[in-house]
């Protein structure tokens, strides 16, 4: 695992951004792996600089990573709304290319396991950006969440609901079901991306990057993967117990 400690949330976005747009010239039908919340935002920001500066996103394909169950796409919480006005406006991604998940679907099951399909069909997830909630989610995979589970419903934890109740109207409007890419649908990605930003995110990443592999931390599961890069701020950052040592090898690392 690749751990990046920068400056500021704005750095951590640029970085993020360096790697999605260099997969994109390398590969212009890259399929992006998207993801909601405020972590991804200054990923989101910067991408766009370099979309308005002539990177062309327009042939790439994207995947939102989650979807609660029950509010319509245009409630303003919903992630199609969220990546509707987050990535795909100011990437100027194509519409038809970026699927997010049906949380109305008449059988969530049936939409899960098409979800699914569609990543296939599409050759898998280019590059996956994530967030990480302060329990340790990815995606809306609460603790406990199977390593190996796919595409599937989930209940969201009380913490989680209590942490994404300022995007509603109230707490009590936060929903109590999710679809989710599972850990092992993410874990497929050829590349993982995620980044974190503030002190409340740090026991999180240090459980994630330090901690053993458990189910209990979700994130933990990127030891799993052989290219994964956390982007972390100082702050969340400040939990890490060798955080000399990521230092060292960013500052020895080859231009
Ligand atoms: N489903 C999303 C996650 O994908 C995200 O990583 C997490 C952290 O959110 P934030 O980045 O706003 O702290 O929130 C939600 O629960």
């Amino acid at each position: 695992m690749e751990i990046i400690i920068v400056e500021s949330f704005d750095e951590a976005g640029d970085v993020a951004a360096g790697i999605v747009a260099r997969a994109a010239e390398t590969d212009p039908e890259l399929t992006l792996g998207l993801a909601t919340g405020s972590s991804p935002l200054s990923a989101y920001r910067a991408l766009s600089a370099r979309v308005d500066a002539g990177l062309d996103l327009s042939r790439a394909s994207a995947f939102a990573l989650d979807e609660y169950v029950g509010i319509p796409a245009d409630h303003p919480a919903s992630y199609h709304e969220v990546i509707r006005l987050e990535a795909v406006l100011p990437l100027r991604l194509d519409p038809a290319r970026v699927r997010v998940l049906d949380g109305r679907a008449a059988d969530l099951a049936v939409e899960c396991e098409d979800y699914e399909q569609a990543i296939r069909d599409a050759g898998g997830v280019t590059v996956q950006l994530l967030g990480i909630g302060t329990d340790g989610h990815i995606g809306f995979n609460e603790p406990t969440s199977s390593l190996a589970s796919r595409t599937r419903i989930k209940t969201l934890t009380t913490r989680t609901r209590l942490d994404n109740a300022r995007f509603f109207d109230s707490p009590d409007e936060v929903p109590r079901h999710c679809l989710t890419q599972g850990i092992g649908t993410i874990l497929d990605a050829r590349k993982l991306v995620l980044v974190a930003s503030g002190d409340h995110k740090a026991d999180a990443v240090a459980a994630a990057v330090e901690g053993p592999l458990s189910a209990f931390v979700p994130a933990s599961a990127l030891q799993l993967h052989a290219d994964a890069t956390v982007i972390v701020d100082e702050a969340a950052a400040s939990r890490l117990r060798l955080i000399d040592y990521y230092r060292q090898i960013a500052a020895a690392k080859p231009a």
